[in-house]
């Protein structure tokens, strides 16, 4: 099996990004660019990342009328990426729309709950219910709209693997054991997630905020 782990570059610098990158780049098997990355620094700096020669995840988490979705695709066709995110929240058309106009070799997938966000945080933005049944309920609809699969926390993606089989999953949300959660409130190890089916492992501070983000980066990779 090929190296699940996407490195989020969430960093503000671009040299010293494409560094770190260039350090750990043994020990992933993609890199994941976000909207830090991608204001700062534009298609540019994602041409830069592509050319150390791992595949790019544009996690840009798109979220607008079906249109506007549909072109900014079209408008990132040229960096080729591997994956792209849109907001499963952002409704069937503007997802159906998202993935026709997606590129033939990209992924579309749907981000359900932000892994930041417990029952409490869901509830006030007047969703009642479970973060479980809500990712299911966006995950039937993001394989109804035809996307490739969703982002999900790693507490949710064994139920929604036996409902999609064939779904692709991204998941965000991942510390080693004993590691710092952060903004980060549905958390699993990156282990747990790859065995209950986990198709992307992405993981960011621990590998960029390590003192020795290689030796981070092939702690995690020997956990897998
Ligand atoms: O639900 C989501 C969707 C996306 N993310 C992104 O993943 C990384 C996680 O970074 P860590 O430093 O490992 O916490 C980050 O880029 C988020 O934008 C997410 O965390 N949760």
């Amino acid at each position: 099996m090929s190296n699940p782990i996407f490195v989020a570059l969430d960093l503000p610098q671009l040299d010293p990004a494409l560094a770190l990158l260039k350090q750990v780049k043994a020990h992933v098997g993609g890199v994941k660019l976000g909207m830090e990355f991608f204001y700062s620094h534009g298609a540019s700096g994602v041409r830069d990342v592509a050319n150390i020669g791992l595949p790019i995840f544009l996690d840009l988490k798109l979220h607008d009328i079906p249109n506007t979705v549909a072109g900014a695709m079209q408008a990132i066709h040229a960096l080729e990426p591997a994956i792209v995110t849109v907001h499963a929240s952002g409704g069937r058309a503007m997802m159906e729309d998202a993935k026709a106009a997606a590129g033939e070799h990209c992924k579309v997938v749907g981000v359900t709950l932000l892994t930041s966000m417990d029952e409490r945080d869901l509830a006030r933005t007047g969703v009642t219910g479970s973060p479980h049944d809500q990712v299911m309920r966006l995950a039937e609809l993001a394989e109804s709209a035809g996307l490739d699969g969703i982002v999900c926390s790693g507490r949710e993606v064994g139920a929604v693997h036996k409902q999609w089989r064939k779904g692709f999953f991204v998941v965000p949300g991942l510390r080693p054991s004993g590691k710092a959660s952060g903004d980060q409130k549905r958390v699993v190890t990156p282990r747990q997630a790859r065995d209950d089916g986990a198709s992307v492992l992405v993981i960011g501070r621990p590998i960029t905020r390590a003192e020795d983000p290689a030796a981070a980066a092939r702690e995690i990779e020997g956990t897998l």
